[in-house]
């Protein structure tokens, strides 16, 4: 079976310019991936972990082909990141922190509407879908409020709705619960599993600081720092007799890692 995602050799390095740069002739660059190479199969939560400038978020970005990578190749539904990124883009779902692709001045349902048409969903095929993704986040009762009087949580459920609008088959998710309640995380970790990935097959990337949160929902993770994988596999394998807790195990595992320079 074609995995959902592969990925072979992934590099990534930003590098940046300003005026001190063009003045000394210097860019600063970031190796933000380097060598990355990982599978997920279709049906699977893959949760990935890191400090803060691991390199996640970049991951999240190429497979949503918003970044090219350097170097390496990788697949997403057997589908090529390098040459097929329109195929990939109607394919995926994705949830970003802090969103601000909305559009303010619309309701909810409007900018819902407003991405369904470009998913090319019409008529009463669109009004329909747009009515499950509203229930699938509880956010029908505020559909028809402005999108700037929205509370953080309310965009970021707004934010789930769009994803799901296409029914796609690979849900990337970076840091979706970081704006919930307590309430709506859990409920969100549940629809997750239950429903988008053991009722539906859908394969998800789930991007989190939270180790619990992986723990409860993740079927495997990958876990970056500086850019590299540490561990690819279960979570609860970084722990020993001597770090059973995973907030220590954790820590270990990047103390002890090698320090490339980035
Ligand atoms: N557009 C960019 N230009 C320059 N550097 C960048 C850019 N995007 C990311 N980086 C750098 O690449 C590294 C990895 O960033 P990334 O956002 O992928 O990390 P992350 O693991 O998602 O971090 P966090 O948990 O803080 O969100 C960081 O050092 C970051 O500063």
């Amino acid at each position: 079976m074609v995995p959902a995602i592969e990925l072979k050799n992934i590099s990534k390095t930003f590098t940046e310019r300003n005026w001190k740069s063009f003045l000394f002739r210097k860019p600063r660059y970031t190796k933000a991936l380097d060598h990355v190479s990982l599978t997920v199969q279709k049906g699977e939560i893959m949760g990935l972990l890191g400090e803060n400038g691991a390199g996640k978020t970049t991951l999240i970005k190429i497979l949503a082909t918003l970044v090219t990578p350097d170097t390496g190749h990788g697949t997403l539904a057997g589908l090529s990141l390098h040459t097929q990124s329109s195929e990939i883009r109607s394919k995926i779902g994705l949830v970003n922190t802090n969103d601000r692709t909305f559009y303010w001045r619309l309701t909810g349902r409007e900018n819902l509407d407003f991405f369904a048409t470009l998913y090319n969903l019409h008529g009463s095929a669109k009004h329909e879908r747009i009515q499950q993704v509203l229930q699938l986040v509880d956010m029908e009762e505020k559909a028809n409020f402005r999108v700037m009087a929205y509370s953080a949580g309310q965009q970021q459920r707004l934010s789930i709705a769009r994803a799901m609008l296409s029914d796609p088959d690979v849900l990337l998710l970076d840091e979706a619960t970081s704006s919930l309640d307590p309430i709506a995380s859990r409920k969100l970790l549940d629809f997750t599993r239950k429903t988008l990935a053991q009722k539906k097959h859908k394969t998800i990337v789930w991007c989190t600081h939270n180790l619990h949160e992986a723990l409860d929902i993740c079927d495997r993770v990958a876990i970056l720092h500086r850019g590299q994988i540490l561990h690819t596999g279960n979570l609860q394998d970084i722990t020993t007799p001597s770090e059973p807790t995973l907030e220590r195990a954790f820590s270990d595992l990047v103390k002890n890692a090698p320090m490339e320079p980035v």
